[in-house]
């Protein structure tokens, strides 16, 4: 962009400056005539060790870096699941555990059927190949004896494969059905660090490129439209003043699958009726906003160890296995990550002890897609005022999420019961051996019900013509001009595995529609 632009006027505006919104700033401000700026709620996580520290994730959370998301009363799960949502530099992929998979084939097959024409597998499988994370398999000093004992029973009690890069089964062979193994990281091994959106796209052009401003804790409030158009963003900054951003080609948001669209609907974008409920004046009468809220729900089941588990690991979490039941699909339908450490939330609340915090592992089965679908919405027009969030766990007709938690519960069992993994199993904690029927590992489950933190889907990418998308396969806001979304949102259907690699390689895509737009 010229010299001769104000302070406060850049070519792109991009709020949120997290997991896509960090890909998509480096990737505009590699040509030097384009400017940018981010507006980012949190602070920077350059230097700060206690964020790059991916093994101190458990610390971040409801932290004063976390803006601690509640729901709204489950009546068939768990009413007391805190949504973590970072508020820092880099976003969630700043709290995170970092662990990172490709969406299989057939994630994106389906997202296509949805409408997102041009999002096919070898399309985005090219944009995940090109991201700059460190993506690794856990690293050998990093391998626990917990963890490898663990995925040997796993695979002999459930006879899949131990697989050692999941990664490489997707890119290089289609997909897999199943397997246990250790993760892949997206982390340093040599230092334990991140390697987080901002670690790895901002940090190195950070105070380098002229041409990149980073607001920090720094609030969008409200988007500023002329007509339909919109011009840029009015911001609370981190000295309390009141100001606009304007951008002069496009206003990108990326602010999370829960901040996106709140802040859609505090500027009159969203469904109509919802928007005047709350004396919200309507800009655009778009029904999809805050609909199809999609997650990834977990339950637990926690044993006390007979010796304490080793203290050597990447995050706590570094051993996953997936299950196939349906034979008619390619994909795996039962993940399971597995805990070093209590991980007792809900177990504790529903009165159950916890062993100490080296002799606790836990396995937690989820539900790669779940049939429920939730809502999010408003309930006041004052910005300060959280959005309520319906996720609907355990909603769908045919109960499948239930089932699908208590096969994982029968199935972790069946593992615990296998050798190596069996010598070092004391007791069973949660949910107890007494409870064996599949109404009563239902109900445990239900209650004892946590998130893997995933939360996508309420600004969803379709056809253009599809009343009830928010945004075409550009990423454009339907029926609105200068203003795209590119975050966990824009999903159609949440991919199977773990999300995060996915939203980045949406920022990777969207920096590439944005400049062919110019
Ligand atoms: C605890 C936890 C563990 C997880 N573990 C994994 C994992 O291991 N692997 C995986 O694949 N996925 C994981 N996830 C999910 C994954 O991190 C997210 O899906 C992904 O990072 C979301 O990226 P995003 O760009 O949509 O949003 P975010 O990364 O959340 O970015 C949004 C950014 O916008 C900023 N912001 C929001 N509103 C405003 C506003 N109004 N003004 C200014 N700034 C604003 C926020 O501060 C934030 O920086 C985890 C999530 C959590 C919370």
């Amino acid at each position: 962009m010229s010299a001769s632009h104000s302070d406060t006027v850049y070519d792109y505006v991009i709020v949120g400056g997290g997991t896509a919104g960090s890909v998509i700033a480096n990737r505009l401000t590699e040509d030097p005539e384009t400017s940018v700026c981010v507006i980012e709620g949190g602070p920077s996580d350059q230097g700060q060790e206690r964020v790059l520290r991916l093994r101190d994730w458990l610390d971040l959370l409801e932290s004063d870096l976390d803006y601690g998301y509640t729901t709204v009363e489950q009546p068939r799960g768990n009413s007391h699941i805190v949504h973590s949502r970072a508020r820092v530099l880099g976003g969630c992929s700043s709290h995170n555990t970092l662990i990172s998979f490709r969406p299989f084939p057939q994630d994106l097959a389906d997202w296509v059927a949805a409408g997102a024409e041009g999002w096919d597998n070898a399309t985005v499988q090219s944009y995940a190949d090109r991201l700059k994370n460190n993506i690794v398999p856990v690293a050998p000093q990093d391998r626990n004896a917990i963890v490898e004992d663990w995925i040997t029973a796993s695979s002999r009690a459930t006879g899949v494969p131990v697989v050692e890069d999941f990664n490489a089964e997707i890119s290089h062979r289609g997909g897999f059905s199943e397997g246990a193994g250790f993760l892949s990281i997206a982390y340093d091994p040599y230092t334990g660090h991140r390697s987080s959106a901002s670690v790895a796209y901002l940090h190195p052009i950070m105070g380098v490129r002229d041409n990149l401003t980073l607001m920090l804790e720094t609030w969008a409030h409200r988007l500023v439209f002329d007509g339909d158009r919109a011009t840029g963003v009015r911001v609370t900054t981190a000295d309390g003043q009141e100001r606009t951003v304007t951008a002069e080609r496009e206003v990108v948001l990326c602010a999370g699958a829960v901040d996106t669209p709140r802040l859609l609907m505090l500027s009159g974008v969203g469904p109509a009726g919802d928007l005047r409920d709350v004396g919200i004046g309507v800009r655009h009468d778009l029904p999809g906003v805050g609909e199809n809220l999609l997650d990834h729900p977990e339950s637990i089941i926690m044993w006390e160890t007979e010796r304490e588990v080793p203290e050597n690991t990447v995050m706590s979490s570094d051993g996953g296995l997936f299950v196939r039941r349906d034979t008619g699909d390619p994909r795996p339908d039962l993940m399971f990550h597995i805990y070093q450490v209590p991980f007792d939330d809900n177990t504790a609340r529903l009165g159950y002890d916890s062993p100490g915090p080296r002799n606790a592992i836990c396995m937690t089965p989820n539900i790669p897609r779940s049939r429920s679908r939730g809502k999010l919405w408003l309930t006041s027009a004052d910005p300060e005022v959280k959005p309520a969030l319906d996720f609907r766990y355990f909603t769908d007709p045919d109960d499948y999420d239930a089932q699908t938690i208590v096969d994982g519960l029968r199935i972790a069992r069946d593992i615990a019961a296998t050798e190596p993994f069996a010598s070092w199993i004391k007791r069973e904690v949660a949910p107890g051996p007494g409870l064996t029927t599949d109404e009563e590992l239902s109900e445990y489950g239900r209650r004892a019900a946590h998130t893997v933190y995933h939360p996508a889907g309420t600004c969803r990418m379709g056809a253009a013509d599809d009343p009830a998308a928010v945004v075409d396969p550009a990423l454009r806001v339907r029926g609105l001009s200068g203003l795209r979304v590119a975050d966990a949102s824009v999903f159609p259907t949440m991919p199977s595995p773990n999300p995060m690699v996915t939203v980045l390689t949406v920022g990777e895509r969207a920096a590439d529609l944005i400049r062919a737009d110019r």
